[in-house]
C-alpha cells in the first residue's frame, strides 16, 4: 500500500463568481481536495485571490483546502490564512531562505499543514533541510510549469525531482501542479507522485469526474508496480 492518493482541482480554473457551487460540484465528483491559488502580483505576475475568499469558501465546505502561496512575503499571510480557515499553507522555498523555520512553526500554531513549492528551475536539494528538519513541512510541492498560470504545458524534465524526492523520502506527500491531466499523469505517478493538482483538464472536460478518477487510478497503479 502506497501514501494515499490525493487529487486536488485547481479552484483557478473554476467560475470564481460560483465558487462555492464550483467547489461542491468538483467534491461531489471525487475530488479529495481544492487546490486555492494564492497570488499576489509580485512573486508571479498574476493576481489572484486571498484570505478573504478562503475565509467566505470556508462557510460553505468542510474540505481540506490545499492552499498554495505565491507571494514574496509569506509570513504576512500566516495569521490571516489561519483565521480564514486555510488547511494546508505551501508557501516558496525562494522567498523563505531565511525565516523558514519561523514559518513552519506559525503555520503549524495556526492549525495548517505546512509544505514548501519550489519552482522549475530550483534545485531539489534546497528543500531538503526543510523537510529533514526538527520541525518538517509536511509537503512538498513541485512546479511542473512555471508558478503564475492555468492552462500551461506540462514540463517533463520536472520529474527528476520527484523521483529524487521519493527515493529519499518514501512517505512524503509529493504534490505536482501544473500542465496535469490524461496524457500527463502517468509520467508524474510513476516518478512518485501522491498529490495530484489538476486545472485546466479537470474544469475543461465534459465528464470532469471522470479524470478525477483517471488521474487517482494512475497513482494508485503506480504505486502498486513500484
Ligand atoms: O499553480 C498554478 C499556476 O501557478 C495552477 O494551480 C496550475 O497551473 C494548475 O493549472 P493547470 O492544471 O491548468 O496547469
Amino acid at each position: 500500500m502506497g501514501i494515499a492518493a490525493k487529487i486536488a482541482p485547481s479552484m483557478l480554473s473554476s467560475d470564481f463568481a460560483n465558487l462555492a457551487s464550483e467547489a461542491k460540484r468538483m467534491l461531489s465528483l471525487g475530488a479529495d481536495w481544492l487546490h486555492m491559488d494564492i497570488m499576489d502580483g509580485h512573486f508571479v505576475p498574476n493576481l489572484t485571490i486571498g484570505a478573504p475568499v478562503i475565509e467566505s469558501l470556508r462557510k460553505h465546505t468542510t474540505a481540506y483546502l490545499d492552499c498554495h502561496l505565491m507571494v514574496t512575503n509569506p509570513l504576512d499571510y500566516v495569521d490571516p490564512m489561519g483565521k480564514a480557515g486555510a488547511s494546508g499553507f505551501t508557501f516558496h522555498v525562494e522567498v523563505s531562505k531565511e525565516n523558514w523555520q519561523e514559518l513552519v512553526q506559525k503555520i503549524k500554531a495556526k492549525g495548517m499543514r505546512p509544505g514548501v513549492a519550489l519552482k522549475p528551475g530550483t534545485p531539489i536539494e534546497e528543500v531538503y533541510p526543510l523537510v529533514e528538519g526538527e520541525n518538517p513541512v509536511e509537503m512538498v510541492l513541485v512546479m511542473t510549469v512555471e508558478p503564475g498560470f492555468g492552462g500551461q504545458k506540462f514540463m517533463p524534465e520536472t520529474m527528476e525531482k520527484v523521483r529524487v524526492l521519493r527515493k529519499k523520502y518514501p512517505s512524503l506527500d509529493i504534490e505536482v501542479d501544473g500542465g496535469l491531466g490524461p496524457s500527463t499523469i502517468d509520467v508524474a505517478a510513476s516518478a512518485g507522485a501522491n498529490c495530484i493538482v489538476a486545472g485546466s483538464s479537470v474544469f475543461g472536460a465534459s465528464e470532469p469526474g471522470q479524470v478525477i478518477s483517471l488521474l487517482r487510478k494512475s497513482v494508485q497503479g503506480a504505486q502498486q508496480n513500484n
